[in-house]
């Protein structure tokens, strides 16, 4: 089997955890219990990719306040952020985006770190209405290292990102060669594919 499938998340708390902490497996033992306290204090740093979007309020202010909002959160570290781009609405009628990407260092399991974005979305006033619908932030947990994580709650890589040029546009200024593992192709390669007429470099970005 291809060695990427065999890094499947099925349950981030005790499942192959040992891969993200700082200790080894033969530390921690065969006990989950004594794993998963190990993961609260001794995660090692991974490499991830989130898309930040908004079309509603003042676009620009909310994702540079909600970049600011992530780099003041625990166990989160800004590595690189892309511009900022003016794109058309993909979905039901709606004003145009603002799109970007960031790439951070995390010292937290992908579901905690989705837990804090969705925590910094409804600081930002975001309300849940209809799929695709307007809003005035979107975090949309893209990478996680090289892991694949198919759960009710969370998919990564996340399963829209291959086809969003409003994604992969800002993405491949920052991690043009990072490899989207279910593909197995790297962003350069996926953004080739996709349709960008309809995203443009923000000037005030
Ligand atoms: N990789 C991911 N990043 C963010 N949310 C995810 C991810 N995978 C699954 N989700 C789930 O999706 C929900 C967010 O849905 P949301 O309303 O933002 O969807 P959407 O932005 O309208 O559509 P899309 O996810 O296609 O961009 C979250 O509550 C979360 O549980
Ligand atoms: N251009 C653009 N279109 C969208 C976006 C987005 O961020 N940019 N987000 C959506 C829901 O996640 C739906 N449609």
């Amino acid at each position: 089997m291809n060695s990427v499938f065999v890094k499947i998340l099925q349950d981030s708390t005790v499942f192959r955890i040992s891969r993200l902490l700082k200790v080894s497996e033969t530390d921690v033992g065969n006990n989950p219990q004594q794993q998963s306290q190990n993961s609260q204090k001794a995660l090692k740093r991974v490499k991830t990719a989130l898309a930040l979007g908004s079309n509603m309020g003042d676009s620009q202010a909310i994702l540079e306040a909600a970049i600011a909002t992530l780099v003041q959160t625990p166990g989160i570290f800004l590595e690189a952020r892309s511009n900022w781009y003016k794109t058309k609405a993909v979905g039901p009628p709606q004003p145009d985006y603002l799109n970007g990407c960031v790439a951070l260092q995390v010292e937290m399991l992908p579901h905690e770190l989705l837990e804090n974005l969705l925590k910094i979305e409804r600081q930002f006033g975001r309300v849940r209405q209809e799929r695709w619908g307007p809003r005035t932030l979107d975090l949309d947990l893209l990478l996680y290292d090289d892991f694949i994580v198919d759960t009710p709650n969370l998919q990564i890589p996340h399963p829209g990102m291959r086809d969003r040029a409003f994604v992969l546009v800002p993405l491949a200024e920052i991690a043009s060669d990072w490899v989207e593992p279910v593909s197995g192709r790297v962003i350069k390669e996926l953004l080739k594919e996709v349709d960008c007429s309809d995203v443009h470099l923000w000037a005030d970005g």
